[in-house]
């Protein structure tokens, strides 16, 4: 179905749960979000007992189709993965113990460099967006590989199956790369980057569903020149920019003796015109306060990927800290520095992490679930530019948005111990808060059960009837 295509007037009926603030996750019990052909919110309502009234109250919407939730559960907006890397997917689980340079060389450039191979580059990519959607993500930021067809076939794969991305043909000119694996010039790394950007241009040209993100690996895989010229590429044409920044501390070495002149990791892309509103930096865990002041002065938004950060041993990225300034974060799987393709799992992650940079620093780096959530969603959208769009449920919102279904509640006359399929057990007596929560801890892609993208469901499970 094209990017265009129209949708049925839907009235979705059931509770729903999103985020109004950082700290504040607002539930509205039997609730009713009703949206249009174009898959835009026009109304909500909560405490709605029967469908049928409303839709004698609403007489233009007597038509439309019926969503409903069957047993416990909620609509909860898109995750939005604000960085992950398609290509390395099968080697999601791989980097045994080692850490970011060695496991590029290791792990990740092997198996990039083999994503040239178009059929085998449809097989994982297209795996890949099919197991995102499946987790719940709307929206996605994706690394693909150096070659430019099979950045544009992920392109191709996002939009045919409805998934907002931004997808991004990574540069990478200098010798920290091997030679099977390397752009051969800036010239080439500048005409495949701009080659990618006006296709896929040209396949959404309104960029409802794809765009196109400048992607510089990260600043020691390319030259200063390289840098340069991808600042200006920028500039021209408006894209998005992503890249990693300050994820290790070899890392970190590394770039102060690859680029000498600049007063910080941060700067090197200062000085190169990389630093804007629509630029996404990965990681950001060993910064500078004059590095953070930077990014917030440019408007730069930052991706935390703590299962990649946890996994390769790079660091307890400070998100209350960056938050407390001002910064806009979001999460991002990582894959395959990060071993999950769920956001639900980097919520977890997050939270994790925050406790134990609270067991060095104070209890005050937790972060709470309502925080991990809205990160999760309004955050990410954020992240991507997207915060008009999506992300909660409001009038004039699309309607990106996930069913969860919790199952059914173990019945008080159940004494032989059965349960429902997932790993949630229910018992009839937990507040709707501590049903968000038991999802948030114990909850997975089972629990799933339909996902929309502008109001067009792009997954659904067997336990979904749409
Ligand atoms: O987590 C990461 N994944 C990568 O592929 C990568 N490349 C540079 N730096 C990186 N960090
Ligand atoms: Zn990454």
């Amino acid at each position: 179905m094209a990017a265009s295509a129209s949708i049925s007037k839907s009235i979705y009926f059931g509770t729903y749960v999103h985020s109004k603030s950082l700290t504040e996750l607002e539930i509205r019990p039997d609730g009713v979000i009703g949206v249009d052909e174009k898959g835009v919110i026009q109304f909500l309502e909560t405490n709605v007992k029967d469908v049928e009234s409303l839709k004698s109250r609403r007489e233009e919407w007597k038509d439309a189709k019926v969503v409903k939730i069957k047993g416990e559960g909620f609509f909860f907006p898109g995750f939005i993965d604000t960085h992950t890397h398609a290509p390395q997917h099968p080697n999601t689980g791989l980097f045994g113990k080692t850490t970011l340079l060695d496991w590029l060389q290791t792990y990740t450039f092997p198996m990039e460099s083999s994503l040239g191979s178009l059929s085998k580059a449809q097989r994982v990519y297209s795996n890949f967006v099919s197991r995102t959607l499946s987790h719940g993500t709307t929206a996605c930021a994706y690394y693909a590989t150096i070659h430019v067809l099979s950045t544009n076939l992920l392109a191709d794969i996002c939009l045919k199956r409805g998934q907002r991305a931004l997808v991004g043909r990574v540069c990478m000119n200098s010798n920290l790369s091997p030679e099977y694996y390397r752009d051969m010039s800036i010239e080439s790394s500048i005409a495949d980057s701009r080659a990618s950007i006006d296709y896929i241009r040209s396949i959404d040209p309104s960029g409802e569903i794809v765009l196109p993100i400048i992607t510089p690996r990260f600043a020691p895989s390319c030259t200063a020149h390289c840098l340069t010229a991808l600042g200006d590429l920028a500039t021209e044409t408006g894209a998005h920019i992503q890249t990693h920044i300050s994820e290790n501390t070899s890392e970190c070495e590394l770039v102060k003796k690859l680029f000498p002149d600049s007063k910080s990791y941060t700067d090197v892309y200062e000085t190169h015109h990389l630093l804007r509103p629509k630029t996404i930096l990965a990681h950001a865990v060993h910064l500078s306060a004059e590095e953070r002041a930077l990014i917030k002065a440019r408007e730069a938004k930052i991706s935390h990927c703590p299962a990649s950060n946890t996994a390769l041993t790079s660091g307890c990225c400070p998100v209350r800290t960056l938050l407390d300034e001002g910064i806009t974060v979001g999460l991002g799987t990582d894959v395959s520095g990060g071993f999950s393709p769920s956001i639900l799992e980097e919520v977890r992650q997050a939270i994790w992490v925050s406790r134990f940079r609270a067991m060095n620093h104070g209890d005050v780096h937790k972060l709470s679930t309502s925080e991990a959530l809205y990160l999760a969603t309004r955050g990410g959208a954020a992240v991507i530019g997207m915060e008009d769009k999506v992300g909660g449920f409001e009038i004039g919102k699309e309607f990106d948005a996930q069913m969860i279904s919790l199952g059914t509640v173990a019945e008080e006359g159940n004494m032989e111990g059965k349960f429902t399929e997932g790993s949630i057990d229910l018992f009839g007596f937990e507040k709707w808060a501590e049903k968000v929560e038991k999802w948030v801890y114990g909850g997975d892609d089972r629990n799933t059960v339909a996902v929309w993208v502008r109001g067009r469901l792009v997954h659904s499970t067997s336990k979904f009837e749409g």
